[in-house]
């Protein structure tokens, strides 16, 4: 059975106000559902200009995006914020929990932002509560005592599971992972990236994820590295196993 593109990107060009050169350049892309993308680059290769594009926070000048056969050039503002909080999980470098929200509900942050979230988290567990613990339990969290504590008291690798959490809540087709690994030390890398897929095995989902970690990459189907413009050379893409 053919699988359907979640995400597509025909002939894309962005380049920020100030630049003299093009930044990104991707004639094509096309990731199928349940098919993940690995992007790498250097510093100031534009990996977090594509994330941002791939979410519709910026508009390219030249091309198109589309996610889940939703063009984002066909929204308004204010549509493609509500399309990237119903389709679309963050995990950040810096995890960005909220300090004064208990772990529960910076887990069911997403669900306040987006109706379709709220509904499938619920329809989920029965209730976003238990969507919430069934995560952070299965990402390792499960000890009563440690989620009464706020999250500016837990380590660095349980902030992150919580962000994970947070990311996979109500099921969104896309989990965008900018960096999650680079404050955890090599094994719990990859014990968390196998939390990570074992979850999004069992659903729909697609993972973008952003690393300088090569050890993860066939885990992906597709991956993709851009070059920086202070190599003086042009942004480049090369897909699937060329790397
Ligand atoms: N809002 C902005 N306005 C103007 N230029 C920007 C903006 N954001 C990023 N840039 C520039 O675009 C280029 C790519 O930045 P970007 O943050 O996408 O790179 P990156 O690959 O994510 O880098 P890093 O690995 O250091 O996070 C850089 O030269 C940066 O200075």
């Amino acid at each position: 059975m053919k699988k359907e593109a979640c995400i597509q990107i025909s002939d894309l060009q962005f380049q920020w106000p100030d630049q003299k050169e093009t930044l990104l350049n991707i004639p094509e892309l096309i990731i199928n559902q349940q098919e993940h993308l690995y992007i790498q680059g250097d510093s100031g290769s534009g990996k977090s200009t594509l994330l941002n594009l791939l979410g519709g926070i910026i508009e390219p000048q030249q091309g198109d995006i589309t996610i889940l056969g939703q063009s984002l050039r066909q929204l308004s503002s204010s549509q493609r914020d509500h399309f990237r909080a119903a389709h679309i999980g963050y995990v950040f470098q810096q995890f960005n929990l909220v300090p004064y929200l208990s772990i529960l509900d910076n887990v069911t942050l997403p669900c306040d932002f987006s109706s379709e979230r709220y509904k499938r988290a619920g329809a989920s567990s029965n209730s976003i509560k238990k969507e919430a613990m069934r995560l952070l339990s299965h990402l390792g969290l499960e000890d009563e005592a440690l989620l009464q504590k706020p999250v500016t008291q837990l380590s660095v690798g349980q902030q992150q599971r919580v962000a994970a959490a947070r990311a996979f809540i109500g099921s969104p087709e896309i989990i965008i992972a900018d960096e999650p690994t680079s404050s955890l030390d090599a094994n719990a890398q990859e014990s968390f990236i196998k939390l990570l897929f074992d979850e999004v095995k069992s659903k729909n989902t697609t993972i973008v994820f952003v690393s300088h970690d090569e050890r993860f990459i066939p885990l992906f189907e597709h991956s993709i590295q851009l070059t920086s413009l202070q190599a003086n050379k042009a942004t480049t893409l090369m897909e699937g196993g060329q790397l």
